[in-house]
């Protein structure tokens, strides 16, 4: 089965409840296995293909995701837009526990990630100074506020600090980042959506505020019982968000300059990548070969 639009869940969404005529597909990659199992099935008729980041029993750390194979997977299974869902701390005072943020932008704050399909005798460089599809981001970002749920305040853009973990930031981070303008903080997407950029896959995110991080003098300090709490509290309208952006995708699907990103990327001449690197891209390198 394939899909043209891929689902990834974070923290607290480990599966969709909407999804019909299920069926799992366990695939191996040549980055190794992905997270768990690719479920895929329909919403409202639409087919969709859903992971869940951390495995269905949250068994990984952000730093043990196998980014590369879970975006190689959804390629493979003919993905071409890719919604994230991801729990954040806020860095902001206006943005609030269970606010909802599409951001726009990112800073790497990670260490110990391979974030690149290249290398091995093949050289590209993406350009990135757009992390996020806009396109997608907008269909998500409307589909937010036209479904006009109680309680439910969106931000429409915002700078993602992604950072390795597993431990939450000391204070005097959360105040530096703060100070560099971010908007949330996580630990899981600025791999994913540098991969997916290289895939040519469209990137957004769908970011569930779940504290203040350990900066405001009047919340407590971000613990997972915390992230738990309000994740739960948010599921629901998750859910219902991630269906309606599906419906709205497979109705009008936007062009996305995603879908060209290595156009002007690769500066090895093809014919000299070395054929075993070459048959490994293939699935990314076939439309330029
Ligand atoms: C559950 S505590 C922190 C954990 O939650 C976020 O994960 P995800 O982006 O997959 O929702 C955050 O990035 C950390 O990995
Ligand atoms: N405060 C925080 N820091 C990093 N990742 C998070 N995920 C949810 N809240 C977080």
């Amino acid at each position: 089965m394939t899909a043209k639009i891929g689902i990834i869940g974070g923290s607290g969404l480990y599966k969709m409840d909407a999804l019909t005529d299920v069926e799992e597909v366990r695939l191996t990659t040549p980055f190794g296995d992905p997270s768990d199992a690719f479920i895929c099935g329909k919403i409202e008729g639409i087919p969709v293909v859903f992971l869940a980041r951390h495995g269905r029993d949250h068994h990984l750390l952000p730093t043990e995701i196998p980014f590369r194979a879970n975006i190689y997977g959804f390629k493979s299974l003919g993905v071409e837009y890719l919604l994230s869902a991801s729990a954040v701390g806020s860095l902001q005072a206006q943005v609030k526990p269970l606010d909802m943020v599409v951001p726009d932008q990112f800073i790497d704050r990670t260490r110990n990630r391979i974030s690149t399909f290249f290398g091995d005798g093949i050289v590209a460089h993406i350009g990135f100074a757009d992390p996020v599809c806009p396109a997608l981001a907008r269909v998500l970002a409307d589909a937010i506020a036209d479904l006009n749920l109680p309680d439910v305040t969106l931000h429409r853009q915002g700078t993602y600090v992604c950072m390795e973990g597993p431990a939450f930031s000391t204070l005097a981070e959360s105040n530096l980042y703060r100070s560099w303008g971010g908007t949330v903080i996580g630990m899981t997407n600025l791999p994913e959506a540098k991969l997916a950029r290289e895939a040519e896959i469209a990137y957004a995110t769908l970011a569930l505020v779940t504290d203040y991080d350990c900066w405001h003098p009047e919340h407590d300090s971000v613990t997972v019982e915390m992230i738990i709490d309000n994740l739960q509290r948010n599921a629901k309208n998750a859910q219902a968000i991630i269906c309606e952006t599906v419906k709205r995708l497979h109705a009008n699907p936007p062009a996305s300059k995603a879908h060209r990103a290595l156009k002007n990327a690769i500066l090895t001449p093809l014919d000299k990548v070395p054929a075993a690197t070459k048959e490994k891209l293939h699935l990314l390198l076939a439309k330029y070969l």
